[in-house]
């Protein structure tokens, strides 16, 4: 889609409801949203991008895999297929979000700790380099393990300052490379402001350095478009339990390019990643295969549910075509940022993401000095953005459950809690 199709000019003469049901009726993917959970007391569920909503056939997988695998297969569930399971489901994300191919992505823990054994790997494969690049709007969680791993083997970090548009250009990465970076650790759609980085040239300014780079994927696989294999990335990491609705610390999965995965020792070497785990060896040798990177034994209940929304992501691509869950994204986007335009900036309010649907990801963050009092009452009435600090109200829409009505609900509650407080202060 281009920017000019993703922006038509806004028609305020019609309600922001009659907006939003134009835009719902319009909408080639609406009737995936029944395929979601609902929840009783939420009328707007604007956070997918931190839990997304769990659909219907994930409720159901859960409750027949305690029966018919878990209490009647029992240990052989194992040798029958949980122990594949990360490498299966690894490929299936690969193949519907990633743009990899097989036999470079697996399920294995927390980003936090995938993230600290890819960085680890990729330092100690670039001998003689000190210098890790990460820019410091990149999530909590990576700016800690860096820091961690930093103060562990003696490396430097360089700070980049997120620009104009609260994200990482290619030329700033340019001015930063050298003979001295190891790796590149920035995240494709940056959690708090949405901007979506340039990830192909991003790539390949890190590679003339010689560096490796790695992509957190967390707000980006389910959203928007990535092609780890044509981009030639090194390295990735992202969530499962956002726009892949595993549920709630369901693992993380992690990509290493598949020339490069016998070149790099990961850190945590546990059986379940050496060549032969049930042969109970003497020594640790690790697996010839990208499954050397998991560690111990695998979180096989929390990779049940995703498998549910690649099916559906699967289907979308298949009914509406390959660009439509980033098109109906970029729809969203951009009416929640004209209802923003509308009814909140008249307010104060500011807007913290990119205005070009191009660099921008699947959410909008707006910033106001009372949204930190604004938001439990927003809460308290079933309409769900998340807070982020200082003054942030982040609007995650998920392309196959949130419809333009909660947007316009959303919206519209902001407004009205706004009003009352600053009205009440
Ligand atoms: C960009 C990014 N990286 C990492 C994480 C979290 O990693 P973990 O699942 O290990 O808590 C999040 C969100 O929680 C995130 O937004
Ligand atoms: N894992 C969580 C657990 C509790 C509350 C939020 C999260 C999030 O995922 C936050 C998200 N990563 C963010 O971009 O802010």
């Amino acid at each position: 889609m281009t920017s000019s199709q993703a922006s038509p000019p806004t028609d305020r003469t019609r309600t922001p409801a009659r907006r939003a049901a134009a835009l719902d009726a319009a909408d080639p993917l609406a009737r995936f949203r029944d395929e979601f959970m609902p929840s009783d007391d939420v009328v707007a569920y604007l956070d997918g991008n931190s839990l997304g909503r769990p659909t219907r056939a994930s409720a159901e997988r859960l409750a027949r895999f305690t029966t018919e695998q878990w209490a009647s297969r029992l240990i052989r569930g194992w040798d029958e297929s949980w122990y594949e399971l990360p490498l299966a489901i690894g490929d299936r994300i690969g193949q519907t979000v990633l743009g990899a191919a097989p036999g470079q992505t697996f399920v294995g823990d927390s980003t936090t700790v995938i993230l600290y054994k890819l960085v680890r790997a990729a330092l100690d494969a670039r001998p003689g380099r000190t210098e890790i690049v990460v820019d410091t709007g990149n999530f909590p969680t990576d700016r800690f393990v860096l820091q961690g791993i930093a103060a562990e083997r003696g490396a430097t970090l360089r700070w980049l300052a997120p620009g104009p548009d609260a994200g990482v250009t290619p030329d700033e990465v340019a001015g930063v490379v050298g003979p001295q970076t190891a790796l590149v650790v920035l995240s494709h759609v940056a959690y708090r402001s949405g901007f979506l980085a340039d990830a192909g040239t991003i790539t390949r300014v890190a590679h003339d350095a010689g560096a490796l780079v790695l992509w957190d994927l967390c707000h980006s696989a389910g959203a928007v478009p990535v092609a780890l294999d044509a981009w030639d990335v090194d390295l990735a990491a992202g969530c499962t339990y956002k726009y892949l609705n595993g549920g709630p610390g369901s693992p993380a999965f992690g990509y290493v390019r598949a020339d490069l995965q016998t070149a790099l020792t990961q850190p945590i070497q546990g059986w379940m990643g050496s060549d032969a785990p049930f042969e109970m060896g003497p020594e640790y040798a690790p697996h010839t295969g990208v499954r050397r990177f998991l560690s111990g034994t695998p979180a096989v209940v929390g990779m049940l549910a995703m498998q549910d929304m690649l099916d559906l992501l699967d289907e979308a691509g298949n009914v509406a075509g390959a660009d439509a869950v980033r098109d109906k994204s970029v729809r969203l986007t951009t009416f929640a940022l004209d209802l923003v335009d509308e009814l909140l900036v008249p307010l104060g309010v500011r807007v913290a993401s990119p205005r070009d649907p191009a660099r921008r990801g699947g959410h909008v963050t707006i910033d106001h000095a009372a949204f930190e009092r604004v938001i439990p009452r927003l809460w308290a009435q079933g309409v769900v953005p998340d807070f982020r600090r200082p003054d942030g109200l982040r609007l995650g829409l998920s392309p196959l459950s949130t419809s333009f009505a909660e947007v316009q609900v959303g919206v519209e509650a902001i407004r009205a809690a706004l009003l009352d407080e600053t009205a009440s202060a």
